[in-house]
């Protein structure tokens, strides 16, 4: 093994670069491009790049939709760029937050000729940095030269595209006995991803026998919810309820999975309650800023549960897609189990959504 970063450690890398500001090179079949996520791009950064390029501005399908731009590539829409436009038109593209009062952004004029695998890569890069699904992608020639020379991440898409879809391992680190209201005999176990990403934790109540199915919820962290106590969701009297349900039985694993938000990040949940405020519901409110309505992998739940020595479990959910997964990554999943507690005046309507819009069960 060399001391070089693997394509992982770089994509890691290149998360940190897109977070910052700082452009990052996609590479595919002799094509480069310097790429930024719009939110982190400054005026400074912009004409420097202008300097190498033409600008072209990487939108989701569900973005386009709603600022009426044209996407011809399926998932995905390349907007043109004009000469004069600056960060702040940017920005407004990529941010739904003053769409009602500046509803009027175009004409927008997408591209159709040419590839769009660099600034699909582009968009798929900044959602897994948890920041606004759009990037500015400046097509260059010689892109490893340009990267070598001004040291930025140099990313050739043969090699990324297959890592963003692959789940990367999860290894327990350590793990530590935790008495809790719900049970004494708690303890919390911590898995942290060869990636470099988020760490996510394994709460295992009692001593659950690996060849019986396990009393298993996998609960996706919700800040608003489990620490403020948000009467915006039900998450928080869901957590407590499961654990309080593991205590009883003597029994039970609760995944707490850092993919706040449905998976887009605290930053991008607040964006969407802000746009709950002006008036659209949970589903909408993702799709306006270019998120699908559930950004999450519960491949990971599943792959965490297994290297515990589980094979077969008692879902705690009401969401069938959490089922479906789960029974995918082989694990048998005996029983649902409802758990239905939290519903409150301010709650009915983000429950009724999750149930009309995204499948779950009432
Ligand atoms: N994007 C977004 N995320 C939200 C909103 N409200 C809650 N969440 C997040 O939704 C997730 C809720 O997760 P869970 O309760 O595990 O999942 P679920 O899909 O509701 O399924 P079950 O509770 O198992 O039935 C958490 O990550 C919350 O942070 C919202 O309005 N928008
Ligand atoms: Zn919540």
């Amino acid at each position: 093994m060399t001391l070089a970063p693997t394509i992982i450690e770089r994509l890691t890398r290149a998360r940190g670069d897109l977070r910052m500001g700082v452009p990052v090179v996609l590479a595919a079949d002799g094509r480069a491009a310097l790429v930024v996520a719009v939110e982190a791009l400054t005026a400074d950064r912009l004409a420097a790049l202008r300097d190498l390029g033409t600008a072209e501005l990487a939108l989701t399908a569900r973005r386009a939709e709603t600022l009426k731009a044209r996407a011809y590539d399926g998932d995905l829409a390349r907007i043109m760029v004009p000469a004069d436009a600056g960060v702040e038109w940017l920005r407004a593209l990529a941010d739904p937050a003053d769409d009602l009062r500046m509803p009027m952004k175009g004409p927008l004029r997408s591209l159709r000729e040419g590839a769009a695998d660099l600034h699909r890569a582009a968009v798929a890069l900044a959602k897994s940095a948890h920041l606004l699904p759009a990037a500015l992608v400046v097509p260059v020639s010689k892109g490893l030269a340009l990267a070598a020379e001004l040291g930025l991440t140099f990313l050739p898409l043969d090699a990324v595209a297959p890592a963003l879809l692959r789940l990367s391992p999860l290894h327990e680190v350590t793990s530590a006995r935790l008495p809790m209201v719900a049970s004494d005999a708690g303890r919390v176990h911590i898995f942290r991803p060869e990636d470099g990403g988020d760490e996510h934790y394994a709460i295992e109540i009692g001593q659950p026998d690996r060849k019986a199915p396990v009393l298993a919820r996998l609960h996706s962290a919700c800040f608003t919810g489990d620490v403020l106590g948000s009467l915006k969701c039900d998450c928080g009297p869901q957590l407590r309820a499961a654990l309080a349900q593991m205590g009883a039985e003597g029994a039970g694993v609760l995944l707490y999975l850092n993919q706040e938000g449905r998976g887009i990040g605290l930053a991008n949940k607040m964006r969407a309650y802000s746009l709950q405020d002006q008036g659209f519901d949970t589903v909408e409110a993702n799709h306006r800023l270019g998120f699908e309505d559930d950004e999450r992998d519960f491949r990971i739940g599943a792959d965490i549960l297994r290297r515990m020595g589980f094979s077969a479990v008692r879902l705690l959910t009401n969401n069938p897609k959490k089922l479906a997964m789960m029974e995918s990554c082989g694990l048998q999943v005996v029983e649902r189990v409802p758990l239905k507690v939290g519903q409150t005046a301010q709650n009915a309507g983000y429950l009724a959504t999750k149930a009309a819009k995204s499948g779950h069960l009432l």
